[in-house]
């Protein structure tokens, strides 16, 4: 099943920022899209989310045609998003919001079966599972929400800048639990980064934009090269 984008144009009101952006992404895949800041990345990834409506383009997975979709409805069809904010509740604990990511996974047994998944993918959660979100450290927040949107087994995962404000051995502790879902779940996964060394490390290939539009996009060997990544951050 392949994720596939297709001449997105996407703004704010009638302001575009986006500009014909497209990419495919095979489940087992991972993109990476990387720019300086206001790129346009986070846009790009609340219009494939449903939070932004594109002013034009498609959306598709495998054969169904998610372009039109209320938000809440691609997220039922499996297309999860973490936006940058985490959006985690500071109340509720570890585990509540491991429960509350997989309520549409059907019966008890294979709710359980998620949660443990998630545990295995970060171990670090299992041991603060009993504390609330609002007392976690940013690095062990991060690694919530991403395990918040895996246990609802997505087809689709949608991460804006998931290293952003982490320590690096906290990058590196994410980067190590994202790899192994990689091997273990058959799913397209789309990272928007700022983090060079992120995207190496994980991605097959890369979407580089500046201001808004497609300056390179293909293997991340080939296009993660001097040249190319100092003309996007200029
Ligand atoms: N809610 C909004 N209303 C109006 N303009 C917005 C809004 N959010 C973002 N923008 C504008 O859209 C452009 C792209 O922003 P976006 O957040 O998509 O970039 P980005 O590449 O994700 O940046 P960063 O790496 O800083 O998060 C910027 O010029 C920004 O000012």
């Amino acid at each position: 099943m392949t994720f596939s984008v297709h001449g997105i144009h996407a703004g704010y009101g009638r302001i575009p920022v986006v500009h014909d952006l497209g990419f495919e992404v095979a489940a087992g895949g991972y993109l990476g899209i990387v720019g300086a800041n206001g790129a346009g990345k986070s846009t790009l990834l609340k219009a494939l989310a449903g939070v932004v409506t594109p002013h034009a383009g498609t959306i598709r997975l495998g054969d169904e045609d998610f372009t039109g979709v209320p938000a809440w409805d691609r997220a039922r069809r499996g297309l999860a998003f973490v936006p940058e904010s985490r959006e985690l509740f500071g109340e509720l604990t570890v585990e509540e919001h491991l429960h509350a990511g997989c309520l549409r996974v059907r019966g008890r047994a294979k709710r359980a079966e998620r949660i443990e998944f998630a545990y295995e993918l970060f171990p670090v959660l299992r041991d603060l599972r009993r504390r609330a979100a609002g007392r976690l450290s940013g690095g062990q927040q991060q690694s919530l929400a991403v395990a918040r949107a895996v246990v609802s087994q997505p087809r689709v995962l949608l991460l804006d800048e998931p290293s952003l404000g982490l320590s690096p051995i906290a990058v590196s502790g994410l980067v190590e639990s994202l790899t192994r879902l990689a091997r273990t779940a058959d799913l397209a996964v789309v990272i928007a980064e700022q983090s060079l060394t992120v995207v190496r490390e994980l991605c097959d290939d890369v979407l580089v934009l500046n201001l808004g539009r497609e300056v390179e996009r293909g293997p991340a060997a080939a296009v993660l090269t001097r040249t190319v990544i100092e003309n996007a951050f200029l």
